[in-house]
């Protein structure tokens, strides 16, 4: 960012263009104006950047090249000081970041977990046999087979409010979503049954928005640093560390959650086949401190590394291979 004192400089937050994306850089863009008295809603900008990811709705994702897809072409516009930072859901964020740029605040968590949505049912558990489930993440997928290995998946692409329409069109007779983007989009009413992490162990990092910036932007983080929450950071750090040591992509069924009790951190992590029918999972904590939760998460991930095995991951990869072909 350039000097505060030239009234006339716009801060330019990046942000993709779904109506979620759009929810939650304006969400930032509110708490910046708030907290600061030098801002006003007329010299932040939000400028929309269609990424890669957003294109190439026709093909499975997995194919092209993963969760980067979705970043790419924004971290490309930071990294050339046409905006000066860019919120995202830290979901969608992959585990190595281009050299000189950060994930420098979370914000406060919504609700991490997910909601199941039917036209027909009130729960999933009721759904008939071998009924149609909509679904693109490979995480779901895994967990809704380990409970009902008789439903027939197929993959629902694209933002919140394209999967809705498939779904009331009858393409599956259930799917899901992250509670945080119905909460967020003000379309909670439309969730049909609110999933117990028990059963759904949300993706890491699920529910927290996060704000990425130029580590040589010192006035920037400066600005971000009111809207930081650092229990939403410590809890996101281990589940993203748990991933990282697992797999870098999102081409891996994998799950995390972590949440403070008093001055402790809860992780529980999970690592799953394709079709849940071999599921790996391990709980730990640890004191609530950022290097602490991403050791835990390093830890759990290489212990549930070596539970599964090499020829778990060969044949992971085989079937997910198999699968989106
Ligand atoms: N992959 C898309 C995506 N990325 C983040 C969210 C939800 C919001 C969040 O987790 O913060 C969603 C939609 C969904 O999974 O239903």
């Amino acid at each position: 960012m350039q000097e505060a004192t030239s009234s006339k400089k716009i801060l330019k937050i990046g942000t993709r263009g779904s109506p979620l994306a759009l929810a939650q850089a304006e969400d930032v863009k509110a708490r910046l104006v708030a907290a600061h008295d030098h801002l006003t809603a007329d010299n932040v900008e939000i400028v929309v950047i269609k990424t890669t990811g957003d294109r190439i709705l026709d093909r499975h994702l997995m194919n092209a090249g993963g969760k980067g897809l979705f970043t790419k072409e924004i971290e490309d516009a930071l990294l050339a000081r046409e905006i000066d930072c860019a919120v995202h859901s830290s979901k969608d964020m992959p585990t190595h970041l281009p050299d000189g740029l950060a994930l420098t605040v979370f914000l406060r968590r919504e609700d991490p977990r997910d909601v199941f949505m039917s036209a027909s049912v009130d729960r999933f558990k009721d759904l008939p046999e071998g009924a149609i489930l909509g679904t693109a993440s490979l995480r779901r997928r895994a967990q809704a087979l380990r409970l009902r290995p008789d439903l027939k998946v197929v993959t629902f692409r694209g933002n919140v409010q394209t999967r809705l329409k498939k779904l009331a069109a009858g393409e599956a007779e259930g799917t899901f979503l992250a509670r945080a983007g119905l909460n967020r989009l003000g379309m909670s009413d439309k969730a049909t049954e609110t999933l117990p992490v028990e059963d759904f162990l949300p993706a890491p990092a699920q529910g927290a928005v996060t704000v990425e910036v130029r580590t040589s932007d010192g006035a920037m983080m400066e600005l971000l640093k009111p809207l930081h929450c650092r229990e939403t950071a410590v809890a996101v750090t281990a589940e993203r560390a748990f991933l990282r040591a697992l797999d870098g992509s999102c081409r891996t069924p994998i799950a995390a959650h972590a949440a403070l009790e008093g001055d402790r951190l809860m992780l529980r992590a999970q690592l799953l086949s394709l079709d849940g029918t071999q599921v790996f999972e391990k709980t730990g904590e640890c004191a609530a401190e950022i290097d602490r939760a991403a050791d835990l998460g390093k830890d759990i991930g290489a212990r549930i590394r070596e539970d599964a095995g090499e020829a778990f991951f060969t044949e992971l990869a085989r079937a997910i291979e198999a699968e989106i072909e």
